[in-house]
């Protein structure tokens, strides 16, 4: 059953159209990326999921309550992209003010706070939080959104501007949330780690989401696995045109000069050209796979470019391993 459910929801800044309608539902238990270029509407979409932004129209419903009902506040933690804390206090005092402000009763609240903060492995928790490291102050802010013991979690950037290891940190401290069942909604433009965690994605670019599903979906709507066949040049010259354009993406004669490569998209288009090639007493000499990453499909679908062509260009510049 869906925790999260949203229909139509669409936020305008006086005329302009921030978020353009969005529709999508999370599953409970679901990781929900929610990727997309600068000012694509990711954190306005987050921060009307979590009841902080007043949607122009459409309906977000989240276990079953609208945005900014009490009822639904509780079960609902939110890391925005930015949190100023209050620098002069401890981590441990802070985050018992705020335990505090949700009713949370204090040996829980002490008990949770403690037990959050080993995992988060957020050393020197009774420093002034003025005094503390960025990556320091980003787990105290973690922390605060997990204080009431949150079903559904909503994270915008929650690594953004940290070093690698903190951010590994965050990372799968994020999938350990998910492993005990926590439903999570978070942005990110490392788009390795969305596709690491993430259940689902959706791609967001001027408003829009254009492109939902699982990386896996994704990447098949958007082109999906490429064959790269490596022939060597007779056999190859004797694919005639026609033939090429039904079943090749892209064709051309590897560094060397010796081989062709044919880029096809499906495995009976690997065995035509062999058919081919073979047929003309030329042999296949490689094949190999290529999987787009979420980067390559990003690239592709945010530019808005033909599909096949922006990731023909993309893989082109990469130098490939050739046989
Ligand atoms: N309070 C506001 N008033 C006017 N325009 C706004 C406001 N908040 C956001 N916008 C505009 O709405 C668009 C979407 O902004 P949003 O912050 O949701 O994008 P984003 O995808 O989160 O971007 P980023 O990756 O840079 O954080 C942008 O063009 C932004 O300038």
């Amino acid at each position: 059953m869906a925790i999260l459910e949203v229909d139509g929801l669409r936020k305008e800044y006086g005329d302009f159209p921030a978020v353009e309608g969005s529709t999508f539902a999370i599953e409970r238990g679901e990781v929900f990326g929610v990727v997309g270029p600068n000012g694509a509407g990711k954190t306005t979409t987050l921060k009307m999921l979590a009841g902080l932004v007043e949607p122009t129209a459409g309906t977000a419903v989240v276990a079953g309550r609208q945005p900014g009902e009490p009822a639904m506040q509780r079960r609902l933690g939110f890391l925005p992209e930015e949190s100023p804390l209050y620098e002069d206090m401890t981590a441990t005092d802070y985050l018992e003010f705020f335990a505090d402000l949700y009713d949370v009763p204090g040996e829980v609240a002490t008990e949770r706070i403690a037990d959050t903060l080993d995992r988060l492995d957020l050393e020197h928790r009774d420093r002034r939080i003025g005094n503390m490291s960025k990556g320091m102050k980003r787990k105290v802010a973690i922390a605060r959104a997990l204080v009431n013991d949150p079903d559904v979690l909503i994270f915008d950037e929650p690594a953004s501007g940290l070093d690698p290891l903190t951010t590994n940190y965050i990372i799968e401290f994020t999938r350990e949330l998910s492993e005990q069942g926590k439903t999570i909604v978070f942005s990110a433009h490392n788009l390795y780690h969305v596709e690491s965690i993430c259940d689902r994605v959706a791609v967001m670019n001027d408003g829009r989401i254009i492109a939902r599903g699982s990386v896996d979906e994704i990447r098949d709507e958007h082109g999906g696995t490429e064959y790269h066949v490596y022939a060597t040049k007779d056999g190859s010259d004797a694919l005639d045109d026609d033939q090429s354009r039904a079943i090749e993406v892209t064709r051309e004669e590897t560094n060397d000069g010796q081989q062709v490569r044919h880029v096809v998209a499906d495995m009976a288009s690997v065995e035509a050209i062999r058919e081919a090639v073979e047929a003309e007493g030329g042999r296949v000499t490689d094949i190999q796979t290529k999987t787009p990453s979420l980067e390559d499909i990003f690239l592709e679908i945010a530019s808005g470019a033909d599909p096949d062509a922006e990731r023909n260009r993309t893989r082109n510049r990469d130098a490939e391993a050739e046989p």
